[in-house]
C-alpha cells in the first residue's frame, strides 16, 4: 500500500471511535487531513459532531465540508482530538509539530478526555528524536532565546544543531499564533521529562513538540493492517 493509503486507514480505524453527538479536536498535518475528509463525507450523510480544529488550515478544510466548528471558549472540554504525529515513541511519547501547528494541538489535546494519534509506521520508533524536535519561540528576543534553547541541548547531549525554520522562500516560518519556530536536532532523547521542563523554563520558548503522558491510544497503519497500540 501507498503511504497515502495506510494514513487513510489508520483515519478510518479511528473514526470508528467516533460518536453521534461528540465534541471532537481535529489535528493538522497529511494524516489528519484523511481523518478530517472521512469525517466530512460522514457530516454530509447526518452525522452530528462539533468540532474544534487545531490550526487555520485544517479549520478551512473543515468548513469546506461543512464540518460544524466551534472553539475553546464555547466548548472548553472535548470528548476526544484525533491528530497526526511525527514521532511515536515508547509510552505512545510523541514528537509533534512538523507542521508547526504543535501549540494549538498541544492545547486541543490537552483539553480533551482522550487523544487518539494516527500513523504509517514509518513514525514508530524506540527512542525519540530522530525527528527534530520543533519549539514555537516569541519573536521577541529570538536570539537570546535560542542561546538559552542550545545550552539545554548541550546538556542533554543533542547530536546535531538548532536550526530557525524557513518557509520554501527563505522567510522565517510564522506559526498561527504569530511566532517563529526552532527545530532541535536531538538524535536521541532519552529524558523527554527532563528535556520538557527544561524548555519550558526558558522565558522565550511559547512550547515544545513533546506531548508526553496526553495520547492513550495510536492506530499504526503498516503493510499488514492496522495495530493499535494502547498506553
Ligand atoms: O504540526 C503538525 C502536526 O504535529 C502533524 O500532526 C505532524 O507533523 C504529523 O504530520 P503528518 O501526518 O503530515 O506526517
Amino acid at each position: 500500500m501507498m503511504s497515502e493509503d495506510l494514513k487513510r486507514e489508520a483515519a478510518r480505524s479511528a473514526l470508528a471511535e467516533v460518536k453521534p453527538g461528540m465534541r471532537l479536536g481535529l489535528g493538522t498535518g497529511s494524516t489528519a487531513w484523511h481523518f478530517v475528509d472521512l469525517l466530512g463525507i460522514e457530516v454530509a450523510k447526518g452525522f452530528d459532531v462539533l468540532c474544534v480544529p487545531t490550526s487555520e488550515k485544517t479549520a478551512k478544510q473543515a468548513s469546506e465540508l461543512g464540518i460544524p466548528l466551534t472553539d475553546l471558549e464555547a466548548t472548553p472540554e472535548l470528548d476526544l482530538t484525533i491528530d497526526g504525529a511525527d514521532e511515536i515513541g515508547p509510552g505512545l511519547a510523541l514528537i509533534k509539530g512538523g507542521g508547526g501547528a504543535l501549540l494549538r494541538e498541544k492545547i486541543v489535546a490537552a483539553a480533551s478526555g482522550r487523544m487518539i494519534v494516527i500513523a504509517d509506521q514509518s513514525k514508530c520508533v524506540d527512542v525519540l528524536g530522530r525527528f527534530p524536535l520543533p519549539v514555537e519561540v516569541n519573536i521577541f528576543g529570538q536570539g537570546a532565546t535560542e542561546r538559552a534553547i542550545r545550552r539545554v541541548m548541550e546538556d542533554f547531549e543533542a547530536e546535531g544543531d538548532l536550526r530557525p525554520r524557513l518557509t520554501s522562500d527563505g522567510k522565517p516560518f510564522v506559526t498561527d499564533g504569530g511566532h517563529h519556530v526552532v527545530d532541535a536536532f536531538f538524535g536521541r532523547i532519552s529524558r523527554p521529562e527532563a528535556l520538557s521542563a527544561a524548555l519550558l523554563e526558558i522565558a522565550g520558548v511559547v512550547q515544545h513538540g513533546l506531548f508526553l503522558s496526553l495520547c492513550r491510544r495510536a492506530y499504526v497503519a503498516g503493510a499488514d493492517g492496522i495495530t493499535t497500540l494502547d498506553a
